[in-house]
């Protein structure tokens, strides 16, 4: 799915009126509809609720939900900005309501807000190109101080500025849920913007998807019909070379369950053949360990000092638990440098290069990175903000043709084109030690059974975040442990392969 900005959106609006010959008031309708339905499953009957209500069209998709909550017996209390510049529809909404119902508010007015409310917050949506006025705040502030259950925003926290960064001190509505129309808003997947809203949910409105080519983007969210497209089909006459032989490079003294849980997501991902290089004191734990797994060591005991030749093997991924001893790195520098095929880059050998100058010139072009923030920082320095972190990894990413997975709850891929696919699977019980080492096997994998590098690294982020969402059905997110994600990884192909 494209991830388009708000100016692109309201061509889309204005497209979908004209190709499904309706009116822009039955479009809102529909959204009002979509909103109503679920927003009362997640509303107590009984409870009281305050609508806060804009003077564009996010005020009049409020203004609608007020009158079918209304129609369904629940009890509502209506704020709405005084204005004197309503947009069509949102007067049309006010005028569908008795006018005793609703309650004109100014910016610097103290309200008399009830306690522990459930706040509906359709002031702003997609409108809004620049920040708030600072006496939004007083609003804001009276809202919080209220103590509601819970806050829930339509298409926007009013105040947050979907394109463009977030600063901590523009008045922002800050809200428990936001329910988004038809596309997320890109502001809405990066990490330092989850203190505006802790979930949104996307609501279908129907916009016409024939359209939706002429809208030109950098930014994707992957979803399961965006995986099943390139998904490949399996032939009854694959053998075990069809599956490919992925080579997993890592381990030191006291780290090689890395290694453990990287061969094993490997295996757990369809590869035909799994071998590990360790060291030496690797081989017992990998041949207990992972039967199924076949083991080649390094001459030294402790950590790895040579690096092997990786030729006939298909999918590679190297770092994983490799730590950081002088003779280790020193080689890997060398053993790189001479490398031609993509590999999968992660923990120590990400430390590694990002001791180098110009570290990215030795990298196999096609090869993944699987920097977590601090590595990824290590690797490019600071950033003054998320938006400044993609444009930075993507210019490095297009210039190198390298593909770049920043984790973290969005997970996002950057490929060697300059585009970024947001995962949209995936839990917070998945943060936990060795998640990142069982992704590396995946990807790894993946490369080994023919997806090139971009295509492996959105459906192994994708497969590592289902895995872990099945997991959790069954474990809780605090007892998960990387382990678990490859025990599910089965039952994410199952998934994929179904229609539902
Ligand atoms: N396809 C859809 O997504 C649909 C969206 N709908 C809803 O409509 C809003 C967008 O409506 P719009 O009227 O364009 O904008 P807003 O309501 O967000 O706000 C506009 C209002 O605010 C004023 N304004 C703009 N910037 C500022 C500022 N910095 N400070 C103060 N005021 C500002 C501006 O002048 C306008 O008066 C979308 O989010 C959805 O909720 C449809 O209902 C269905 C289709
Ligand atoms: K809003």
């Amino acid at each position: 799915m494209k991830i388009i900005n708000s100016k692109q959106i309201k061509e889309w609006d204005q497209l979908t009126i004209k190709h499904q010959n309706i009116s822009s008031w039955d479009l809102m309708e529909r959204a009002v509809l979509k909103l109503t339905e679920n927003i009362v499953n997640d509303i107590p009957s009984k409870a009281p609720i305050i609508i806060f209500c804009g003077k564009g069209n996010n005020g009049g998709d409020g203004l609608g939900v007020a009158r079918e909550l209304e129609k369904l017996g629940y009890k509502t209390l209506i704020y709405i900005l005084k204005s004197e510049n309503y947009s069509e529809d949102n007067l049309k909404n006010q005028q569908l309501l008795s006018s005793n119902e609703l309650h004109f508010f100014n910016l610097n007015e103290e309200l008399q807000l009830p306690e522990n409310s459930v706040i509906i917050d359709a002031i702003f949506g997609i409108g809004i190109n620049q920040p708030l006025d600072d006496d939004w705040n007083s609003i804001f502030n009276q809202i919080e101080k209220s103590n509601p259950t819970q806050i829930i925003s339509i298409d926007l926290p009013s105040g947050f500025i979907a394109d463009l960064p977030m600063q901590k001190y523009f008045p922002c509505c800050k809200s428990n849920k936001t329910y988004t129309f038809q596309v997320p808003k890109l502001g809405l997947l990066f990490p330092e913007n989850q203190i505006y809203t802790d979930e949104f949910i996307l609501l279908d409105i129907g916009l016409e998807q024939n359209v939706s080519n002429e809208f030109e983007t950098d930014y994707y969210f992957i979803q399961k019909n965006d995986i099943q497209k390139f998904l490949k089909k399996i032939s009854k006459f694959s053998h075990k070379g069809t599956f490919g032989h992925t080579l997993i490079i890592g381990g030191s003294l006291g780290k090689i369950g890395s290694i453990v849980l990287t061969a094993k997501a490997a295996l757990k991902t369809g590869s035909g053949l799994v071998t590990t290089y360790t060291p030496q004191c690797g081989l017992n734990i990998l041949q207990t360990n992972l039967i199924e797994s076949m083991s080649l060591v390094d001459d030294s005991e402790k950590q790895i000092e040579y690096f092997p030749e990786i030729k006939i093997y298909q999918g590679v991924a190297v770092g994983m638990g490799m730590g950081q001893h002088p003779t280790t790195d020193a080689n890997f520098i060398n053993w790189i440098k001479n490398q031609k095929q993509p590999l999968v880059i992660d923990a120590d050998a990400l430390n590694c290069l990002a001791k180098q100058k110009d570290c990215f010139t030795l990298i196999p072009q096609d090869s993944v990175l699987t920097p977590h923030p601090k590595e990824l920082q290590r690797l490019i320095g600071e950033w003054e903000n998320d938006f400044e972190k993609l444009e930075k990894v993507k210019k490095l990413a297009v210039f190198h043709q390298l593909t770049f997975i920043i984790k973290g709850f969005y997970t996002a891929v950057i490929t060697s084109d300059g585009k970024t696919y947001f995962n949209s699977t995936g839990n917070w019980g998945m943060a936990t030690a060795g998640s990142g080492d069982t992704l590396s096997g995946i990807i790894a994998s993946l490369i080994g059974q023919g997806y090139n590098s971009s295509e492996a690294s959105i459906l192994g982020v994708y497969l590592h975040g289902l895995a872990g969402d099945f997991a959790v059905k069954k474990i809780h997110p605090h007892s998960l442990i990387a382990s678990n994600i490859s025990d599910f990884i089965s039952e994410a192909y199952f998934y994929l392969d179904s229609n539902f």
